[in-house]
């Protein structure tokens, strides 16, 4: 199968900031990828040049096969909807829902619509007058019932209450089941999307630091809890990202290719041991150069040699 997307050794430089620093990595069809990093980590550029918004300074892409810029053949496959998508103000609910069909060959009316009485968004009510939650509302409705082959969400709930964002996760996973498509979803809400999110790619500073499927990732980092020369013993055979120490007792997170045997083994060092969450990975991944969060112990390795 062919990937989706080819990203290969891009560059983006903006004069003294390098927001894309040579990064290469493809993304498989039908998958939702969750594509995560800390501010500024180069998400949104990436997304950017990928649908022809923004220029590479060196390096290629590749959508479907092809570079996207002014090409109606790829482009007519995307859709992007970002964090503050905004829109022509004259237009109501109702126009901007005409657009979507205009412009996404395989866009679903009667999604669409559900979709509107699911966010209960008025549909004759201009777009200038529409609260910031609502206006995110109506981006995820555009996303979603786009049915683009390639749909990238780019934080796209800026305002949206707890309820609002678990009907957009709800209805993504039902749909997508449905109509199986490409999703890349760029968010700092971890935890709310780690079971939605199939392949994840975290950035930082630039670099891609992991492109892993998620469940692969759920199994390579784990925090054990015990006495510190049973954690030393049991980190010796991983990379250690981050330890505090309470009294004689340590609780580290270690990333390894342990295997299943790895909870036998803890618990034969009298450690208790978990799965580390998602969230917990990119922030002890992302939190330092070390790969030790400030003032953790241990000996480890630097974050691209634990991502490895
Ligand atoms: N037009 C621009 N001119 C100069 N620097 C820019 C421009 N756009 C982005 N940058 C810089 O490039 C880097 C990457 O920014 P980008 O918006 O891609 O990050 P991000 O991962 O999407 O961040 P966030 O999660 O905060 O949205 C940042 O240092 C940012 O300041």
């Amino acid at each position: 199968m062919s990937p989706v997307v080819t990203v290969t050794d891009l560059t983006k430089r903006y004069r003294d900031v390098t927001a894309l620093d040579g990064i290469s990595f493809s993304l498989t069809e039908n998958r939702i990828h969750g594509l995560l990093g800390r501010n500024g980590a180069g998400k949104t550029t990436l997304m950017q040049i990928l649908t022809a918004q923004n220029f590479a300074t060196s390096g290629d892409v590749a959508v479907f096969g092809q570079h996207p810029y002014e090409n109606e053949r790829v482009l007519s496959r995307i859709s992007f909807i970002k964090e503050s998508q905004t829109y022509p103000s004259n237009l109501r609910v109702s126009h901007v829902l005409r657009a979507g069909g205009l412009v996404h060959p395989g866009w679903d009316e009667e999604f669409a619509q559900r979709l509107i009485d699911v966010f209960q968004l008025p549909r004759q009510r201009n777009v200038r007058k529409l609260s910031r939650g609502m206006l995110s509302s109506l981006g995820i409705v555009v996303g979603l019932a786009s049915r683009a082959p390639l749909t990238f969400f780019d934080e796209p709930y800026l305002g949206l209450d707890a309820v609002a964002r678990q009907l957009f996760y709800d209805h993504l996973l039902a749909d997508y089941t449905e109509h199986p498509r490409t999703i890349v979803l760029s968010t700092h809400l971890i935890d709310e999307v780690s079971d939605l999110i199939e392949h994840v790619l975290l950035m930082d500073r630039g670099r891609l630091l992991l492109d892993v499927e998620a469940e692969a990732l759920r199994g390579q980092v784990v925090t054990v809890s015990g006495p510190v020369a049973a954690v030393d013993e049991f980190a010796r055979t991983g990379a250690e990202l981050h330890r505090v120490l309470l009294g004689g007792t340590a609780r580290a997170t270690v990333r390894g290719d342990f295997g299943p045997a790895a909870p036998d083994r803890a618990r034969s060092l009298g450690l208790d041991l978990e799965a580390s969450s998602l969230q917990d990975i990119v922030v002890r991944l992302t939190t330092s150069k070390t790969g030790h969060a400030p003032g953790a112990g241990g000996a480890g390795a630097t974050n691209e040699e634990a991502a490895r």
